[in-house]
């Protein structure tokens, strides 16, 4: 169960949440919904525990793997060592699987530079997931596709989540990829950003 508690979060002095309290059980998705601007990739940020500046409480597993928007890979290593770099544990026959399993059979070789947007997201969905987190968080990690792509990546982690079991929070400003994905939508609101009780 991840247990997250904030009470308060400021940026120089001003107040960005208040009171924001919920649950994560094992295996569960929750999306997490707002306007813009209202704090939710702060709140991933202090649920990762990569902000620990805040007001409250977080439990949550050490296991835990993060997707952002724009991939963070390493741009002169290729895929394939993109994800041996933060697995070294993987020998290379179980990192080309992982590359496989994501539809990136055959780009092992390649950099990030020679990779569609699209692909670098199925990169850091395979080196996220090749570490077996119990918790995977992920900022939009749909955006800025095409419907198709978008389609194909969100089929892809929905059926990676199913095999895996793991819990998910995610960041989305599209209703159909909250509904498809998520078993709960959680939606932010006020000023500053709270759940509502
Ligand atoms: N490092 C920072 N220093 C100061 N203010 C910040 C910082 N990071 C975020 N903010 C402010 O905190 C508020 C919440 O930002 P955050 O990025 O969490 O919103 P968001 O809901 O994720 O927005 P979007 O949907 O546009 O990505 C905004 O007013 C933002 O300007």
């Amino acid at each position: 169960m991840i247990r997250v508690a904030i009470d308060a979060k400021y940026f120089n002095g001003k107040p960005v949440l208040g009171q924001v309290h919920f649950n994560i059980a094992a295996g569960e998705t929750v999306a997490l919904v707002g306007p813009s601007g209202i704090g939710k990739t702060t709140i991933l940020r202090i649920v990762a525990g990569i902000d620990t500046d805040f007001q409250g409480q977080v439990q949550r597993p050490d296991a835990l793997a993060m997707v952002f928007q724009e991939p963070t890979l390493l741009p002169w290593r290729s895929a394939l060592d993109n994800l041996l770099l933060v697995h070294p544990e993987l020998d290379r026959t179980k990192a080309a699987a992982a590359l496989v399993r994501v539809g990136l059979g055959g780009r092992e070789s390649a950099f990030p530079g020679q990779l569609s947007l699209g692909q670098r997201r199925r990169l850091s969905l395979a080196r996220a997931f090749a570490g077996h987190p119990e918790l995977l968080i992920m900022d939009e990690p749909f955006v800025s596709l095409d419907a198709e792509t978008a389609a194909e990546m969100i089929n892809l982690t929905e059926a990676l989540i199913a095999e895996t079991g793991l819990a998910t929070l995610f960041v989305t400003h599209s209703a159909a990829e909250a509904q498809q994905l998520a078993d709960r939508v959680l939606r932010l609101q006020g000023m500053p950003a709270q759940l509502p009780a």
